[in-house]
């Protein structure tokens, strides 16, 4: 996605939030947007995923974007599961296939067992975890979060945590804005400031050189079972001798894998992880 020379202001005659915002977000780089209260970060996040419209410039985006907003409305009249499957059927995916993936996101946030209470009823927290599942619902390739992690207790922090890697690391363009700088820190490529002048600055210069340095994580799968789903960072597999498997990921990714395959079930024994020298 990409912005050329945005600018933004609410009303003819209102204060510019955003001008002259220049900014690229391309497959499989995590982004985050850092700034003082009211510069304008929502803002910006609201035009990528064409909530808001430019009053100068433009916004280009390919395919669609999910986005966790900075508030989610309650009232809406779903339960859990109705909602989560009706935002999968907008995204493009099959009754089913919305339905497998409502369940599971529930599941992974541990509230499957809330999945039938209306919306409106649910607490804070819980409220917020069905916000961030159904933008992580339909794998979209642009993912837009707003302070998603406000709320959130620190298991559902950790998976939202853990998505974000899985989602930049299968190809998709993740935006985010959060208040804590340490943050997504090792996974970050680059992050930007918005300043009281509307203006968009570089912070930091990329943490994480995308398609940089590798790291090879070799298992061993009891009885030569699956793995553990999901990993993060979408690992290319390598069958070795036995029931060894080898698994190559970006370096950014490695100790979200790394973590995954230590706690995740069925359970694996790492037997070797080294840098792997040459480039993807
Ligand atoms: N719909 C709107 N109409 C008018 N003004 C708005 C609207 N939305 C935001 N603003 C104004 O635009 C400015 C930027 O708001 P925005 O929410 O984008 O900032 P932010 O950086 O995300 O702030 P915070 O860190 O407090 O969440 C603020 O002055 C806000 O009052």
């Amino acid at each position: 996605m990409e912005l050329a020379g945005v600018g933004k202001r609410y009303g003819r005659g209102g204060r510019w939030i955003l001008r002259g915002v220049d900014l690229a977000v391309r497959p499989g780089e995590l982004v985050r947007i850092a700034g003082a209260n009211g510069t304008g970060k929502s803002t910006l996040l609201r035009l990528v995923a064409g909530i808001e419209r430019p009053s100068a410039g433009r916004v280009v985006r390919r395919g669609t974007a999910a986005y966790v907003p900075e508030r989610f409305p309650p009232a809406l009249p779903f339960d859990a599961s109705a909602y989560l499957l009706r935002v999968g059927r907008v995204h493009g995916l099959s009754a089913a296939e919305a339905r497998r993936r409502a369940g599971e996101w529930l599941d992974r946030f541990g509230i499957a067992d809330r999945a039938g209470t209306p919306l409106s009823r649910l607490s804070k927290g819980t409220c917020q975890k069905v916000a961030v599942a159904q933008a992580l619902l339909a794998d979209a390739p642009v993912l837009l979060l707003d302070e998603a992690w406000t709320g959130l207790d620190p298991a559902a922090r950790a998976v939202l945590d853990e998505a974000a890697a899985e989602r930049s690391g299968a190809g998709g363009a993740v935006l985010f804005v959060d208040h804590d700088p340490a943050r997504l820190a090792g996974l970050t490529t680059a992050a930007y400031r918005v300043g009281t002048d509307g203006a968009l600055r570089l912070a930091e210069e990329p943490a994480v050189a995308v398609g940089g340095a590798l790291m090879e994580v070799e298992v061993d799968v009891p009885d030569g079972g699956p793995l553990p789903g999901r990993l993060p960072g979408a690992p290319e597999l390598t069958a070795l001798a036995g029931t060894a498997v080898r698994l190559t990921v970006a370096a950014a990714h490695s100790d979200a894998l790394l973590r995954h395959l230590l706690t995740g079930r069925p359970a694996v024994r790492v037997l070797a992880v080294r840098r792997r020298e040459e480039e993807r």
